[in-house]
């Protein structure tokens, strides 16, 4: 197991940041790291990486145990904090040969920087300082100073925030290159992002794990009994009439004459039926299968 975290639990004072959370990654596993705003990402994150303690629960990585004064475990782990502390006078390539010092690498510190500016996408802006950077190349420097050591776990606190499209694309196509060996946990407020990474989703939500799955099983599971159907008629239909089928517990109308029904069964051939005894064309009779953003919704709200 790469990392094992077991019923962490971490008090500010009266409120629980964390209560109780447990879960494990493998290696060679995305896992994409969802919850609200203040939910308790970024403290988790932060005592894996052993920059504050737990109030009680354990984080193991590769069998070792995380402790704030533990350096051989910490070597392990490489992460990007949500705010990317850099040094802005410091020129990129500076900086890189400064993190691979901090890490001891000697000789091969000149090869791992000269890897990471290439891997990261830093090669037409490695002789500028840092404060000179915008801010999606200054996430490149964080995720390369994240990478330098060849840490077997990446913690990477919303890693994407701030970059164009372009960028994006790099950066997630960079992210599951590496997660082809390592392990990754990455927070993120961008459902696409989920889809477009990693398979695995952990969902916390007041400090508490409300979903650890695959997306897939997610999409399933949550919710399962309700469908949702777009509906679009040719001609004007009163919406009673769509309320009135049984299993439709709403109707709500999104454009003209085209209405989002939620049921509990799938109703699409009663609304068919329907469009026949009106007389009344159907333009448009799609079944909607859930998003990400609704189960986040429902295992959040
Ligand atoms: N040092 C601190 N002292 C007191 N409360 C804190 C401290 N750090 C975090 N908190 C509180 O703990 C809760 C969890 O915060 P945390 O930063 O872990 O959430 P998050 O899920 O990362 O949120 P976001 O998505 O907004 O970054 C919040 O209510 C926050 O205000």
């Amino acid at each position: 197991m790469s990392l094992s975290i077991q019923q962490l639990t971490k008090y500010y004072g009266q409120q629980a940041a964390l209560n109780n959370v447990s879960f494990e990654l493998h290696a060679g596993e995305i896992a994409g790291f969802l919850g609200p705003n203040g939910a308790g990402k970024s403290t988790l994150m932060k005592i894996v990486t052993g920059y504050i303690s737990a109030d009680a629960g354990t984080v193991s990585v590769c069998g070792e145990k995380v402790t704030e004064t533990g350096l051989e475990t910490r070597r392990m782990i490489g992460y990007l904090p949500e705010h990317n502390p850099l040094y802005p006078d410091l020129y990129v390539k500076e900086y890189l040969q400064f993190v691979a010092g901090m890490y001891h690498l000697g000789k091969q510190s000149k090869s791992r920087v000269d890897e990471m500016i290439e891997r990261t996408g830093l090669t037409g802006e490695y002789k500028k300082r840092i404060g000179q950077l915008s801010k999606g190349y200054r996430q490149r420097v964080g995720l390369a100073q994240a990478l330098i050591h060849d840490p077997k776990v990446l913690i990477l606190d919303e890693p994407t925030t701030g970059l164009d499209p372009n960028q994006l694309t790099e950066i997630r196509n960079l992210i599951i290159e590496v997660g082809k060996e390592k392990t990754v946990l990455f927070s993120t407020h961008i459902m696409q992002e989920v889809k477009a990474i990693c398979k695995r989703v952990i969902i916390i939500n007041n400090g508490k794990l409300v979903a650890d799955s695959t997306e897939d099983s997610l999409l399933h599971e949550v919710d399962k009994d309700r469908f949702g159907a777009l509906v679009e008629f040719a001609g004007v239909i009163v919406p009673d009439r769509l309320c009135s089928i049984p299993g439709v517990l709403r109707v709500d109308p999104i454009g003209k004459n085209t209405f989002q029904v939620t049921s509990t069964t799938d109703v699409r051939s009663d609304i068919f039926r329907l469009a026949v005894e009106t007389n009344i064309p159907l333009l448009t009779l799609q079944q909607q299968a859930q998003s990400m953003e609704d189960v986040f919704k429902k295992l959040t709200n």
